[in-house]
């Protein structure tokens, strides 16, 4: 697809969802909005049920919004696209195909010659550090080696877009953080635009050029706060007075909800808490 450097990568205009349930209507997402630009990586914080997934799965395609539009490179987005590729937080590899041909599985879908797909298939394994384990089944690797084949595999896709959905919310604390130092170096090499939900401020805050904290339900942006840390952090970097005031200031903001308060215009304003 041809690249348009005016356009953001993502844009979020005035979207709404609700779902209704008993003849109910409950609106998770009211008045919406968001800009993506190029290469950014948004890490996106907010209360539990506020509708964070339901974003995701929205711009991904796979539910529509009630309201409003999303648009990719300016295309209006209606059903899932190789422009965009999903990771969630339970690792989804067949399990009767090895690591190869689990990465291989995208690029056989897109019909890739069995040359290009080896040349792919090594170029990102070897980017997740696993190109000695490419006949390893998924049963032989552990929580970590299993997401990094997941990001391997979106990758292989060559998305413009990645939406990530807690991909580390099942693993241990300390692979965890590995896992942020090898995100953040795949993504410099990459330039993907991300989104990225997470319970975590630090991880938030690690990972993002810039934290979207959402409101309660119905979501909206209550605040986007740029986080003006030099790239490539260091995980050393969390006991930083920087970082530290970073968490505290996101902190605070998720423990601050006055009622009723209408944010959506606020998706389009970075603010600098520093
Ligand atoms: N298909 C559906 N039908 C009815 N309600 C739904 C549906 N999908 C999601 N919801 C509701 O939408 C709200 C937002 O859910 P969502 O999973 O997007 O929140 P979240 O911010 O990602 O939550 P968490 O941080 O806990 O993962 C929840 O109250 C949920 O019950």
């Amino acid at each position: 697809m041809q690249m348009n450097k005016t356009l953001p990568a993502i844009q979020i205009n005035n979207v709404e969802k609700s779902f209704s349930k008993n003849k109910e209507k409950i609106t998770v997402i009211d008045d919406f909005n968001l800009d993506v630009a190029e290469g950014q990586f948004v890490s996106f914080v907010g209360p539990s049920g506020c509708g964070k997934s339901t974003l995701l799965h929205i711009v991904g395609g796979f539910i529509p919004e009630t309201n409003g539009e999303i648009q990719i490179r300016g295309n209006k987005v209606t059903k899932p696209g190789p422009d965009r590729g999903m990771m969630f937080q339970e690792e989804a590899l067949f399990p009767w195909r090895n690591v190869y041909d689990n990465v291989a599985w995208g690029l056989e879908v897109q019909k890739k010659s069995k040359k290009e797909r080896q040349e792919i298939v090594e170029r990102f394994l070897k980017l997740v550090n696993l190109e000695d384990f490419k006949n390893s089944m998924p049963s032989e690797l552990s929580g970590g080696m299993k997401q990094r084949i997941s990001l391997a595999r979106v990758l292989a896709f060559d998305p413009d877009v990645l939406l990530m959905d807690e991909p580390f919310g099942a693993l241990d604390a300390q692979t965890r953080e590995t896992m942020q130092v090898e995100l953040q170096r795949i993504w410099s090499e990459s330039q993907k635009s991300v989104l990225f939900v997470t319970h975590d401020i630090d991880e938030a805050v690690f990972l993002g050029d810039v934290v979207a904290v959402f409101s309660k339900r119905p979501a909206q942006i209550k605040e986007l706060v740029k986080i003006d840390l030099d790239r490539p952090r260091d995980i050393s970097i969390r006991k930083s007075p920087d970082f530290v005031e970073y968490r505290n200031y996101i902190w605070d903001l998720l423990h601050d909800y006055s009622p009723e308060t209408n944010y959506s215009q606020l998706g389009r304003q970075i603010s600098h808490a520093k």
